[in-house]
C-alpha cells in the first residue's frame, strides 16, 4: 500500500495544479466545511483516484476503529500503559467516559468548576496577594506545559480582560530574570505547571520564584497554585491543596492545554470564553467521530499531510497563519507534531517503512513573505504551505490592514501554484529594455517555478470558539497520520536521553566529577565554559 502512495505521489509530482483547477469541480470537492472553518485543499497535486488510495489506506489502518479506541478511553498509548483522553477535558456533553470501568467525568468536571472558582476569585479581587489584588500571573512550565498557554493567551489578545499574564519556560536563568524584573512579588501569583512536577526547568525556576517572592511576602506559598498529577509532589513544595489542579496520566503534556493547564488562560479571559474555547474543541471532536472519512476535517488535513511527507517526500511542512496573535501556534504545533509523529519504529517496535512525520515550521504572515518566502517561492526543495487566515479581524477601525493581509495570504498561494514562466520573465525584461545574453540571464533569475502545493485553512474571526475548533484539528490532524504510519502518537522517548547525559554533565561542569566518560569533543567544550566562566 505505502509503495502504491509513493509511486502516486511521485508520479503527480509533475502534474499541472493549475490545470487540474481548470477541470471538472475540483474546488467545490477538494474542501472541506465544518463549523466556522473551511479547509481549501485544492491546490495541490493529488487526484480524486489518489484520495481514493489515501481513503482506503486510512481504512486499512482501522482509523475509526482506534479513533473509537481513543475516545472510549482504551489504553492506546502501548509504551506508557496509558489511556489518551484529553477529548474528556472538553466533554461538556454530559456523556460519560470510563477508564477500567470508571467514569472520569466527575473529577473533570469537578476540577473544571473549581479553577473557575479560583478564576473568578483572582479576577474579582477576592483573591489577593499580601500587597492587594493580583495584578501579574507568573507561568512556570515547560513544553505541553508552556507552550499551549503560551500559544492561546496570545491568540485570545482580545478577551484578555483579567491580570496580565506572563510564561517562564527556559531554565536560561535570563528567562526568569527578565520576566519578574518590575513585577511586584505583593500582587503576583506563581502558577507552577508541570504534569510530573519533576522536570528541571521548571523545579529550578519554581524555587527561584519563591526565593524572589520570599524576600517581600512573609508567606510565599500562598501566592502560589500547582497544576499536576503529582499532588504529594505539590505538598512538598509547600503549595495548599486548595490551589493545587490536579489532572491524570491519561492526558498527555501536549494535549494539556484543555485543562489544569490552561488555568493561566482562564484567568486571563474568564472561565466563559475558557468554556467558549473547550466547546470548539468539543464540536471538533464530534465531527471527528461522525463525519465520513472524505469530509472529515481532521481525516482530509492528515491525508493532505500524508500526500505531501510520504507520497511526494516533502520533508518539511510550513505553518503559516496570516494571523499576528497566532504567532505561537507553529511553536506549538512543532510539539505537537514532531513530539507525536517524530518516531522511527512502529507500535510493535520493528522500523518504519516511510519516513516519520515532517519537520514542521513556520512564522506568521506576512512577516515570513519578507524572510523565507524567497525559498519557499525558487528554493529547489518543494516546501508545502499551510496557510491560515481569518476573514475579519478584531480591529474594525483598521479593517483595510485586514483587506491587505487577507489579500497576501491568498496572493502567496496563487503564486505557489501559478509561478512565472521563462517566457514571462523574458517579456518583462524585455519591457524594460534588455536585449540579448543579458535579457536572457536575468530573466531566469525571475522565473518561479510554481506547481507549488498549498492549502487553506479560514475562519471568520479568532475567537475561542474557532481557536478551540482549530487545535482540536490540528490534534486529530496529528493522531490520524499516527494511526497510518502505524506508530504510537503519545509517548516522547526521544527526549530523555539528553535529559539523562545533562544530568551527568552538571558535577562535570561543576568540576565535581573530571567527566571521564565524556567524549574528547565534549570534554573540551566543557573545558572552554570552565575557562570562560569566571
Ligand atoms: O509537564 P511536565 O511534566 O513538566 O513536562 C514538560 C514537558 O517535558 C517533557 O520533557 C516532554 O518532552 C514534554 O512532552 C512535556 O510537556
Amino acid at each position: 500500500m505505502w509503495s502504491d502512495i509513493e509511486k502516486r505521489g511521485r508520479d503527480a509530482l509533475t502534474r499541472d495544479m493549475t490545470e487540474m483547477l481548470e477541470s471538472g469541480d475540483r474546488v467545490g470537492s477538494f474542501n472541506v466545511t465544518f463549523g466556522d472553518l473551511l479547509f481549501d485543499y485544492s491546490k495541490t497535486q493529488m487526484s480524486t483516484d489518489d484520495r481514493e488510495a489515501l481513503l482506503t489506506l486510512a481504512r486499512q489502518a482501522k482509523l475509526a476503529e482506534k479513533r473509537d479506541a481513543m475516545f472510549n478511553g482504551h489504553r492506546i498509548n502501548e509504551t506508557e500503559g496509558r489511556a489518551v483522553l484529553h477529548t474528556a477535558l472538553r466533554n461538556l456533553s454530559g456523556r460519560s467516559i470510563h477508564v477500567d470501568g470508571a467514569d472520569v467525568m466527575p473529577g473533570v468536571l469537578d476540577t473544571l468548576t473549581r479553577m473557575e472558582h479560583f478564576a473568578e476569585a483572582i479576577r474579582d479581587g477576592s483573591f489577593t496577594g499580601q500587597g492587594g489584588a493580583i495584578t501579574d500571573v507568573v507561568n512556570i512550565g515547560i513544553g505541553g506545559s508552556d507552550l499551549g498557554p503560551v500559544m492561546a493567551y496570545a491568540a485570545l489578545a482580545p478577551y484578555a480582560d483579567g491580570p496580565r499574564v506572563h510564561y517562564v519556560s527556559n531554565v536560561d536563568g535570563a528567562h526568569i530574570h527578565d520576566t519578574l524584573k518590575g513585577l511586584d512579588p505583593t500582587t503576583t501569583l506563581v502558577i507552577v505547571a508541570s504534569k510530573t512536577f519533576t522536570t528541571i526547568e521548571t523545579m529550578t525556576n519554581a524555587e527561584t520564584a519563591k526565593r524572589w517572592m520570599a524576600e517581600q511576602v512573609t508567606d510565599p506559598a500562598a501566592q502560589f497554585a500547582a497544576l499536576s498529577t503529582a499532588a504529594d509532589r505539590t505538598a512538598d513544595f509547600g503549595i495548599d491543596p486548595s490551589r493545587v489542579f490536579g489532572f491524570e496520566d491519561w492526558v498527555g503534556g501536549r494535549y494539556s492545554v484543555w485543562g489544569p493547564i490552561g488555568l493561566s488562560l482562564m484567568i486571563a479571559i474568564g472561565p466563559n470564553d475558557f468554556r467558549d474555547f473547550l466547546s470548539g474543541g468539543h464540536e471538533m471532536d464530534m465531527h471527528f467521530c461522525g463525519a465520513p472519512l472524505a469530509q472529515n476535517m481532521p481525516v482530509m488535513l492528515a491525508l493532505t499531510g500524508i500526500w505531501h511527507n510520504q507520497g511526494q517526500g516533502h520533508a518539511t511542512r510550513a505553518v503559516l497563519p496570516y494571523d499576528q496573535r497566532l504567532l505561537r501556534l507553529p511553536a506549538y504545533l512543532q510539539q505537537l507534531e514532531m513530539e507525536s509523529n517524530g518516531k522511527r519504529v512502529s507500535m510493535d517496535g520493528a522500523d518504519l517503512k516511510v519516513d516519520s512525520g515532517p519537520v514542521v515550521w513556520g512564522e506568521p504572515g506576512t512577516n515570513g513573505q519578507h524572510a523565507f518566502y524567497q525559498l519557499i517561492h525558487q528554493g529547489s526543495r518543494v516546501v508545502p504551505c499551510e496557510f491560515m487566515v481569518a476573514a475579519r479581524g478584531h480591529e474594525p477601525d483598521l479593517a483595510h490592514h485586514h483587506q491587505l493581509l487577507v489579500a497576501n495570504c491568498l496572493a502567496q498561494s496563487e503564486a505557489l501554484m501559478r509561478g512565472r514562466s521563462l517566457d514571462e520573465a523574458r517579456a518583462l525584461m524585455a519591457a524594460k529594455g534588455l536585449t540579448g545574453d543579458e535579457l536572457d540571464r536575468q530573466a531566469r533569475h525571475r522565473v518561479f517555478p510554481g506547481n507549488r502545493p498549498s492549502t487553506t485553512l479560514i475562519y471568520p474571526q479568532l475567537t475561542p470558539h474557532v481557536l478551540g475548533q482549530i487545535v482540536a484539528l490540528y490534534e486529530h490532524r496529528v493522531f490520524v497520520e499516527g494511526v497510518i504510519l502505524g506508530i504510537n502518537s503519545f509517548d516522547q522517548w526521544g527526549v530523555e536521553l539528553g535529559k539523562e547525559l545533562a544530568n551527568s554533565l552538571a558535577p562535570v561542569l561543576a568540576g565535581d566529577d573530571a567527566g571521564a566518560d565524556k567524549d574528547p569533543s565534549t570534554r573540551a567544550l566543557v573545558a572552554y565554559v570552565q575557562a570562560h566562566r569566571a
